[in-house]
């Protein structure tokens, strides 16, 4: 286990930031901390660096094993890049990835020559070879993170921690950077553990999701547990779109407190009147991206129905808005309270069968 942070809680006068977190990462991965705004994710990993200390008495904090609770950020061996990390204006791309090492003291300091290596060597890494002379004004925003990157690993880091590390580009910087990330730790393998807001973000690049929600974890487990096995109506909610569908009379086999969910690829467009499905009216067309968008109303209760399908059935289809279909729903999910209040998870196809039923 590469980090082991138990049972964390963290207040800010009476506002709990993180109440009994226990987060475990293991050797190599790329872990994503996902949740919405005030949710405890930046506390938390300003916990992992040491920049913030739990409440006393709470919790600990082990890295491969070692207690570094008590050490402070410099003595933790940790790498980090923050959204806003300001590289030094005045320094070159090279002085800035330096920077940690110079300043080590006089006996720790690598030579200059291994100093110039090691800087050579990660500005190859960072696919910046040739820049190393410029000034940070000089780069692109894409270019400035990964020199921020490149400066985090130059100390070699036991774990690297990423707050919103893209944060501050355009969507399309965004992506490419994202990509050139997962690609860059599976050639380092070096734990990582970043902060975002962006739900697609921590799917696409994660090996491990964890959701937080008001100072706790949610979830944890791969994107595509976390995506198609949600734990409670706040994580289906919260990562991806979803329909929320009423419940009791309104779908068969429901009672009043049950939460229903159909993802939008989980509706089917079918001719109007066919057996099985749900009468239903398109009311837009979304057909600019790479699926099929289609906001539907259900003609028995007026319900809003998301639903995504792909191009080529879009364009076969040939749907109008105004035009009357049959929807079906492939896969339903929904969460019926038990005995203690709590939301539980069931699968329920039935119910989706006789949901379509009308
Ligand atoms: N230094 C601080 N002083 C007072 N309250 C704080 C401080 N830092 C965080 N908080 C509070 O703790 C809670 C958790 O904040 P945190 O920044 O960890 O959330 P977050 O999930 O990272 O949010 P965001 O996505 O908006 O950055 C919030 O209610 C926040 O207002």
């Amino acid at each position: 286990m590469s980090i082991l942070a138990t049972n964390i809680s963290k207040h800010f006068g009476p506002t709990a930031a993180l109440d009994d977190v226990t987060l475990e990462v293991e050797s190599g991965q790329l872990v994503a901390l996902v949740g919405p705004s005030g949710s405890g994710k930046t506390t938390l990993l300003r916990i992992l660096a040491g920049l913030e200390t739990p409440d006393p008495g709470s919790g600990e904090i082990r890295f491969h094993g070692e207690n570094v609770s008590g050490l402070p950020v410099q003595k933790r061996q940790v790498g980090m890049v923050f959204q806003h990390y300001a590289l030094f204006r005045h320094l070159s791309v090279e002085q800035n990835i330096a920077f940690g090492l110079t300043v080590k003291k006089r006996v720790e300091r690598p030579t200059r020559t291994a100093i110039r290596a090691k800087v050579d060597e990660l500005l190859h890494l960072v696919q910046l070879d040739g820049l190393g002379k410029r000034l940070p004004s000089q780069l692109s925003g894409g270019q400035r993170q990964r020199v921020a990157l490149a400066r985090a690993l130059a100390i070699e880091p036991r774990i690297l921690l990423l707050d919103e590390p893209f944060g501050a580009l355009d969507a399309k910087v965004r992506k490419d950077l994202r990509r050139w990330l997962r690609h860059f730790h599976e050639s380092i393998k070096l734990t990582t553990v970043f902060v975002t807001h962006d739900q697609e973000e921590a799917l696409e690049l994660a090996d491990e999701v964890v959701v937080m929600n008001r100072a706790r974890i949610a979830q944890v487990g791969p994107p595509q547990a976390v995506f198609d096995r949600p734990e409670s109506p706040f994580v289906i909610e919260f990562m991806g779109n979803v329909n929320r569908l009423e419940a009791g009379m309104a779908a068969n086999g429901s009672r009043p407190h049950d939460q229903l969910y159909v993802r939008p690829h989980d509706v089917e467009i079918r001719p109007q009147g066919e057996h099985g499905t749900l009468p239903a009216r398109v009311l837009h067309i979304f057909s600019a991206g790479s699926a099929g968008r289609l906001t539907l109303e259900r003609l028995t209760n007026r319900e809003l129905i998301e639903a995504e399908i792909s191009r080529a059935e879009l364009d076969e289809l040939q749907l109008s808005a105004g035009q009357e279909v049959g929807i079906r729903f492939r896969h339903i999910r929904l969460f019926a309270k038990t005995a203690e209040g709590r939301q539980e998870l069931v699968e329920n196809d039935e119910l989706a069968h006789s949901l379509n039923q009308g």
